[in-house]
């Protein structure tokens, strides 16, 4: 009986799939390591392709998977995966390093990207300025980069994938995605329901279709 239970759910869990993008160096390994593990990540390596992470999360009393796509910012390991990346993306994490003037000019080309892979308005998108334990190498400015984030319609997270004291604030930044697609997804799921209603009325009065054309 439990065994059939815990079957059940894992049959119904939904799964959402977040990638994380941006330059190389900017902190996306450890940003998701932090969300996905707990911890920063004592030394690593840049990503070739991309690694995946999974977190269980519960939202509402619903089980849901967080699948985190960890992606490469090297142009030379990313080139063949870039496809993939953007297929039945969910929402899109994109992370500068606010000690780098360059990975936040950079975005503009990591917003055509992703726009250019054509995901749809609807999927959320978040900006995260990472390394913020650095307090005195900051070179991007809060104001000028909420100032941006506003104009791409976009929540502003900063802060750091290293300093303990933030790992709340890194796991709100999935968090809030999270919580924003099973919003989403729930009002699709209603309207689908709706419409496979109106579907079956009209099935059901096949008569009144003669008189009236509009199932409604
Ligand atoms: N001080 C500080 N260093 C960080 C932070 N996050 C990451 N780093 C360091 O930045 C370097 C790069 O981190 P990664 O997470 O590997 O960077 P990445 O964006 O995944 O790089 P690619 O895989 O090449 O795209 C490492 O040396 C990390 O230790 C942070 O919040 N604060
Ligand atoms: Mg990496």
């Amino acid at each position: 009986m439990e065994l059939e239970a815990s079957l059940e759910q894992s049959v119904q869990t939904r799964i959402f799939k977040i990638i994380v993008i941006g330059d190389s160096n900017v902190g996306k390994t450890c940003l998701t390591v932090r969300f996905c593990g707990g911890a920063f990540p004592a030394s690593t390596e840049a990503t070739i392709g991309v690694d995946f992470r999974e977190k269980a999360v519960e939202i509402e009393g619903e089980h849901i998977k967080v699948q985190v796509w960890d992606t490469a910012g090297q142009e030379r390991f990313r080139k063949s995966m870039v496809e993939h990346y953007y297929r039945n993306v969910h929402a899109v994490v994109f992370v500068y390093d606010v000690t780098k003037m360059a990975s936040f000019l950079n975005l503009k080309t990591w917003i055509e990207e992703c726009n250019g892979h054509a995901v749809p308005a609807l999927v959320p998108k978040v900006l995260v300025g990472n390394k913020c334990d650095l307090q005195d190498q900051i070179q991007v400015p809060s104001s000028v980069a909420l100032k941006f984030a506003d104009a791409h319609n976009m929540l502003l997270f900063e802060t750091s994938a290293k300093d303990p004291k933030e790992s709340q604030n890194v796991e709100s930044i999935f968090m809030c995605l999270a919580c924003r697609l099973k919003a989403q997804k729930s009002l699709l799921y209603r309207d689908m329901e709706r419409q496979q209603g109106k579907a079956q009325k009209t099935q059901l009065l096949p008569e009144a279709s003669g008189k009236n054309s509009c199932p409604c």
